[in-house]
């Protein structure tokens, strides 16, 4: 059995979906084995849940009524009209995302050749493609049906042969012989095609014609033969879910059946197959180095009941190369009115990140977006009986690092409030976790940490936010003020919290992670702590014995806080995205 159909119900209903998954990768015959061995029907894994197809289905695939087609830029004999060019390529690049080409150089014959040569491939025998089925993440050359099978919701209709072209040369030896001589040739063709289109993408920003090239956004290309084979219920499925691509730049032979379309204002537009052109669009990280300028735009294959269909994309991107080069808004593009989108990011976490997503309809480039808000009156927390109130305003833009500043050291406030703890204990003039000397600049209640002497109501973590701060250090303090015997027995409720703490202050202190943390999920911190802080001291008012140290260490809180302290929340947040 190759798969588990829906045409085969018994074996379809009794497993459930993972199975049936394993049972069709360990075919290793694609979704071509499962029109080869007559499916009348699409297994399960295939049908895509009717609230997606909802979502998906912005049109059929007809022509809007503004009959908007597809942009189309002739690259012939360029050098006599290249400002012509620019233009068009800028008005596409930044409008729709997507254009053809057309007179860019690639002769016909290798077109055709290149299709006939995929086709060739995905029809050999089961057991010859099997050698070469994989989900081995360092391979060069691999075939497979769905690379996120395990991970989206629905597979695709649609086998791939994924070949790493360069930047380190393939050996041809490792491509499959029908279409070894032919990819190669087609690699070619397309890499310096690429070039000239890198080209005129750096001139449509207002860059210098190589200033793309340089970015090594030429440098590597990945070729995927697409095999849609025809499919018994296409309404039912997809070739290819709507995505956008990870990659610098797309170039897409298609053959003459059809079935890509692209997102355009709220309506799926058909790319209709034109002879001799070839597809080019946006990729992710284009859109992310141009700071939005131009679009990775999302698009999708419907599935057919005509076919095969078969497609080939080329991706610029730098996959399985080492490169560290992080790739962040080109700074040439960047101006007080036009700060930056995004944060920087090396091409293997990008692509990481994608594939571990998998194909779920949703831009990758929303998790590499700096965020930005307008935060009015974060928050506010009231400790009754002590009128203890703390409000914090915040009417500037912050990101989520500099929200995570603020957020603990609210927290830090509360701890301060809830136990009664001191910052640090001053050794030797040295503070344990302020590396710095002590001195917080930003420690808003004036309590700063001077050559180890706590004055003010200096602040438990205001010093963590440097990255250094010791969890095991606060674990000690905690027994300490409370004159616990030492570091044996399994961790008290608090000393658990303070762990917590301890670790969202090391991502704060790292900017990057600290921004990764993302705004939304500081505000949750700050909500689950407040409620722990306020639950802690209400359910055991005597275990905070704070005022013992009071005096030796010279912070003098105020006595009411003793045991009549409760912490309310009262958050009220109201942000909105920029
Ligand atoms: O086959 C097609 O037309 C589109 C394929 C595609 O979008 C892709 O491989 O990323
Ligand atoms: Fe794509």
């Amino acid at each position: 059995m190759v798969g588990a159909g829906a045409g085969d119900s018994v074996a379809g209903d009794s497993m459930d979906r993972l199975q049936q998954l394993k049972v069709f990768d360990e075919s290793k015959a694609g979704v071509k084995g499962l029109v080869d061995s007559g499916v009348t029907r699409i297994p399960p894994i295939f049908v895509i849940p009717p609230e997606d197809i909802s979502g998906d289905e912005t049109s059929s695939g007809e022509l809007t009524q503004t009959q908007f087609t597809i942009p189309v830029v002739d690259l012939g004999d360029i050098s006599s009209r290249r400002p012509d060019a620019v233009a068009e390529v800028r008005q596409a690049a930044e409008m729709v995302g997507f254009f053809q080409v057309v007179n860019h150089g690639i002769p016909g014959r290798v077109m055709e050749m290149m299709l006939e040569g995929a086709r060739k491939f995905h029809e050999l025998p089961r057991e010859v493609k099997a050698e070469y089925y994989t989900r081995e993440l360092t391979k060069n050359v691999k075939f497979m049906s769905n690379f996120d099978l395990y991970e989206s919701k629905s597979a695709n209709w649609r086998d791939t042969l994924f070949c790493v072209m360069g930047p380190e040369p393939l050996d041809p030896h490792d491509l499959p012989f029908v279409c070894r001589d032919i990819t190669m040739e087609y690699s070619e063709e397309v890499r310096k095609l690429g070039i000239t289109l890198f080209e005129l993408l750096s001139e449509a920003l207002g860059l210098k014609p190589d200033h793309l090239i340089g970015m090594d956004c030429a440098k590597g290309h990945v070729i995927l033969t697409n095999y849609y084979p025809p499919c018994p219920e296409p309404e039912l499925t997809m070739g290819t879910t709507k995505h956008s691509d990870p990659d610098f730049l797309t170039l897409l032979l298609q053959d003459h059946i059809g079935g890509l379309q692209i997102q355009y204002q709220n309506q799926w537009i058909d790319v209709p197959p034109a002879p001799g052109a070839l597809v080019v669009n946006i990729g992710d990280l284009l859109q992310l180095i141009s700071n939005d300028r131009f679009k990775s735009v999302e698009h999708r294959a419907v599935a057919k009941n005509v076919g095969p269909r078969v497609s080939i994309a080329c991706f610029f991107t730098l996959h399985l190369y080492q490169s560290t080069m992080l790739y962040g808004p080109i700074k040439e593009l960047l101006s007080e009115d036009q700060p930056p989108v995004y944060k920087e990011t090396s091409i293997i976490d990008f692509i990481t990140y994608y594939d571990g997503k998998g194909l779920d309809g949703k831009s990758a480039l929303t998790h590499f977006k700096l965020q930005r808000f307008h935060a009015e009156r974060i928050f506010k927390v009231d400790v009754e009986d002590l009128a203890y109130t703390m409000e914090v305003e915040v009417n500037e833009k912050i990101d989520a690092y500099t929200f995570g500043v603020v957020a603990l050291d609210i927290l830090s406030d509360l701890v301060v409030a809830a136990y009664g703890l001191l910052p640090c204990r001053p050794v030797g003039g040295l503070l344990p976790f302020s590396p710095g000397g002590g001195l917080l600049p930003w420690c808003p209640g004036g309590g700063l940490f001077t050559g180890g002497f706590i004055g003010g109501a200096g602040r438990l973590f205001t010093g963590a936010a440097s990255g250094v701060v010791d969890a095991l250090f606060i674990r000690q303090k905690i027994r300490r003020n409370r004159n616990e015997p030492g570091e044996s027995g399994a961790l008290s409720h608090d000393e658990k919290k303070f762990t917590k703490i301890g670790s969202l202050l090391k991502i704060l202190g790292d900017k990057g992670k600290a921004l990764e943390f993302e705004w939304a999920k500081w505000v949750n911190v700050i909500k689950d702590h407040i409620s722990d802080f306020g639950s802690a001291r209400t359910c055991d008012p005597e275990s905070s014995n704070w005022t013992s140290f009071a005096g030796t260490f010279g912070y003098s809180a105020p006595g009411e806080l003793a045991y009549t302290m409760e912490v309310h929340e009262k958050i009220n947040i109201i942000a909105r995205e920029l």
